[in-house]
């Protein structure tokens, strides 16, 4: 039997910075994880992604200037491209504990659950505590169609040692959308099958269409409103049976990935036992991140049912969730959130769509535009540019701002600090900014 003040499951961004910050204000402090320490953001998600896509800006790059100051065929040599990242991930878990261990933290491994309101068992170690910390994240959700064993997730994706002829991706969201980016620049013959109307669904359909378009050009072959119905393994190959239109078609491919989403990770935590209430899987708090129905229970991160899965809002999260732990009542106050798919180019979005706007009965005007023809996409050839800002009529502040380009991604960063510290939409026009830059674009949007 071992007594903690603070017990933290999941050693990701939201469970290490949580075991962290509390170790730092003198609380006797235990961690542990199912698997390999360090989480997914690090070892399965945003870094290596990003990591494998700087060959494919490499080469979209240099592509581009074919003739204008390039010459010679780049490619993506995918196996450097994998070593590349298995370099940067291999150290992860050895470091993360090491850290952990040294702040002082007790590090535990193991696939436990909870016994009583406040009991967690695992092995043959018991665990008490006075706050129990939920910071599990999400896994790849798992599909019932048949033939799903021969799906593979996004996990698989960064053991992947060589390319294929073709692909599939189900599911044209924020993964989908992103590998198959890469593949088809890495050669790839890529399908997806989305079963929505648009691809990247929470994004603004002004910008995500710029996307679709360019992602056919690219040569990704993309069904929409098509939904997945089985998979089957034929001659060492797979045929991907999906509906659309009421009828059923069918394409062979060599690998089949399931990006259809992601759920939490709670399930053989047996949470009901702690009385500790969940929504689909994700642990219900409020907004200082305690369990609406344990108060010894708090939550933060993916796992929760309170923001967007992504890594600025689990450190966020883990940051709110220690300081009620440490200090008490420290409520999480919503704050405008920016996201970027990681495409080329880059969707990136903050605040209200239009739809969402309207919805909102907001008096706004609405600045859109089509910039592919502006200075900073000329000099690299690098085709779409497009921005759709809302601007509140009364306050002159941003509502919402969606952008399509190569660096959607930082630009949407400027709306952000706008967004969440009160700066008008005229304010950050007349600030002065580096020239040329996307920055500066600003002051023409
Ligand atoms: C392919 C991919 C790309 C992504 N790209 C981006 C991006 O570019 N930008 C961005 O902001 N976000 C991105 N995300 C999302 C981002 O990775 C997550 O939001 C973030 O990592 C979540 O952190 P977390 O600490 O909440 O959970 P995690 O990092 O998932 O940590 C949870 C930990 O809990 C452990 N665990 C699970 N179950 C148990 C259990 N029963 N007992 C003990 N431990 C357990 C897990 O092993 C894991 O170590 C991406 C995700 C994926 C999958
Ligand atoms: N750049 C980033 O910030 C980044 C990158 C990757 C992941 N993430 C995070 O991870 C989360 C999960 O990403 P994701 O791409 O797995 O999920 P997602 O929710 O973004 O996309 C899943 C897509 O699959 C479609 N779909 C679901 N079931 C289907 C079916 N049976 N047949 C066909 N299509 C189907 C959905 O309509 C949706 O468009 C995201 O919500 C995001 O928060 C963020």
């Amino acid at each position: 039997m071992k007594k903690y003040d603070v017990f933290v499951l999941g050693t990701g961004t939201a469970g290490k910075l949580v075991a962290n910050r509390c170790k730092n204000a003198g609380l006797k402090v235990g961690i542990i994880d199912n698997r390999e320490y360090g989480g997914t953001c690090s070892q399965r998600g945003c870094d290596p992604k990003k990591l494998l896509l700087a060959s494919s800006e490499a080469v979209d790059y240099a592509r581009n200037m074919q003739g204008d100051g390039v010459e010679g065929e780049v490619n993506i040599n995918w196996r450097d491209a994998y070593n590349y990242i298995r370099r940067y991930t291999q150290n992860i878990p050895d470091n993360t504990e090491s850290s952990l261990k040294e702040n002082g933290i007790d590090c535990y491994h193991g696939d436990g659950s909870f016994v009583d309101e406040k009991t967690f068992v695992f092995d043959d170690t018991t665990i008490t505590a006075n706050y129990f910390v939920i910071a599990t994240g999400m896994q790849p959700r798992p599909l019932t169609i048949p033939g799903a064993d021969h799906l593979l997730t996004s996990e698989d994706f960064f053991k992947m040692k060589d390319v294929p002829e073709k692909m599939v991706f189900i599911g044209g969201g924020y993964i989908g959308m992103e590998f198959s980016h890469m593949m088809a620049r890495a050669g790839v013959k890529v399908t997806i099958i989305e079963q929505g109307d648009q691809i990247l669904s929470p994004f603004e359909k002004f910008v995500a269409d710029y996307l679709m378009e360019d992602s056919i050009k690219l040569g990704i072959d993309i069904k929409l409103e098509s939904t997945l119905s089985s998979v089957e393994k034929k001659d060492g190959r797979f045929v991907v049976h999906y509906g659309n239109e009421g009828s059923i078609h069918q394409i062979t491919t060599d690998v089949v990935y399931n990006t259809t989403g992601r759920v939490p990770s709670t399930k053989s935590l047996h949470l009901d036992k702690a009385g500790v209430v969940t929504d689909q899987g994700s642990v219900v708090v409020n907004d200082c991140l305690q369990s609406t129905t344990n108060e010894r229970f708090y939550a933060c991160g993916d796992v929760t049912n309170m923001n967007l899965p992504l890594t600025p809002l689990s450190n966020l999260e883990g940051a709110i969730a220690a300081k009620n732990i440490i200090e008490g009542k420290h409520p999480l106050v919503p704050v405008d959130i920016p996201s970027v798919a990681f495409t080329i180019p880059q969707v990136a979005s903050i605040g209200l769509n239009e739809a969402q706007a309207k919805n909102q009965n907001k008096k706004f005007k609405v600045l859109k535009g089509d910039a592919s023809g502006w200075f900073n996409t000329r000099r690299m050839n690098a085709g779409t540019y497009a921005y759709k800002v809302l601007v509140d009529d009364e306050t002159g502040m941003v509502l919402g701002a969606h952008i399509v380009s190569h660096e959607a991604g930082e630009t949407i960063n400027l709306f952000s600090v706008a967004m969440n510290h009160d700066i008008t939409f005229q304010h950050l026009q007349q600030t002065v900014f580096t020239y040329p830059s996307w920055a500066n674009d600003l002051k023409s949007f």
